[in-house]
């Protein structure tokens, strides 16, 4: 479904030159895949989505989607951001309306509403939906930007830490809503993320990027777990915890602070884990 293509992206520095951030990523993603994207912050994750959904421009490089070139935003790719970006004086049903309305103008207003509705019940909203973004928790808005992407039935998905923001229960939660709409529409989907654990819940392979600058793709795992998937039975697997360790090892080995420690410094996966705000702990 997505072919990334020796993907460059470098940016002019203001001294002369140029800044590369990512350096020849490649990657496929098959049909009705569910892939993430998990590096350090600032390693240039977001950059390639962005790439992907058509909203920036490869310095080289190129994206195939569904067999077609392209470089450009469109319809056919769903995005999701940490935050919805959901206009203020609209409420949440008019909000997906917007979207609604541009993909679906051969169907009636009515059929247009209907599958407004039908999306914004999916994630929960039934009771809500007629609410201003105000009155809706961070949460709730969330839950709107994910039934707007869906609702415009996009041949790809693209996450940009859309629970980045949110606390650890109602992401579970939102995770779980994810899971079952993706799991309904088999939409193939590439969600950027920070949370080892996330990745291992959601996807069918973890793609790892090296950090930047010159962001590279350093590894593929792959996610054995059945799915319908359950927390709980993949918290009880050994599987889970090698799969985790496979993934924090990655992620120390390329540590941000190890210039500036000593030498011969190793960081402990505690370390790594603290660093990616997985426990709390103190660094001296
Ligand atoms: N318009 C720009 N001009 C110059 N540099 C940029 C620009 N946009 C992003 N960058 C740089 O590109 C690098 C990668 O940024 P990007 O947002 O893709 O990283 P990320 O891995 O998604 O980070 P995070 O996880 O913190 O969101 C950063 O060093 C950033 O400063």
């Amino acid at each position: 479904m997505l072919e990334v293509s020796r993907l460059w992206k470098a940016y002019p520095k203001t001294d002369g030159g140029e800044s590369v951030i990512v350096k020849d990523f490649s990657a496929k993603l098959a049909e009705g895949e569910f892939a993430t994207l998990i590096g350090h912050s600032g390693c240039g994750k977001s950059t390639v989505l962005s790439i992907v959904a058509g909203l920036s421009e490869a310095t080289k490089g190129g994206i195939i989607l569904d067999g077609r070139e392209t470089d450009e935003a469109g319809p056919d790719r769903g995005v999701v951001f940490q935050s919805p970006c959901l206009l203020p004086w609209m409420t949440a049903f008019e909000n997906v309306m917007l979207g609604v309305n541009q993909v679906y103008f051969t169907a009636s207003k009515s059929e247009r509403r209907q599958v407004a509705e039908y999306y914004l019940s999916v994630v929960g909203l039934s009771e809500s939906m007629h609410k201003r973004p105000a009155e809706l928790s961070q949460g709730m808005r969330q839950r709107v930007g994910i039934a707007r992407a869906f609702a415009l039935q996009p041949k790809m998905l693209l996450l940009d830490e859309p629970f980045g923001m949110l606390d650890a229960l109602t992401r579970f939660e939102l995770q779980q809503v994810l899971l079952d709409l993706w799991r309904k529409f088999r939409i193939t989907t590439l969600m950027v993320t920070h949370d080892v654990d996330e990745a291992i819940f959601l996807s069918d392979r973890v793609l790892m990027m090296t950090d930047g600058p010159e962001a590279e793709l350093g590894d593929i795992m792959k996610v054995p777990f059945e799915r319908p998937r359950d927390r709980k039975a993949i918290m009880e697997d050994p599987r889970y915890y090698e799969l985790r360790e496979r993934l924090i090892t990655f992620l120390n080995d390329r540590s941000h602070i190890r210039p500036s420690l000593e030498p011969n410094f190793q960081p402990s996966i505690e370390l790594a884990e603290a660093q990616m705000g997985l426990v709390p702990t103190q660094v001296a």
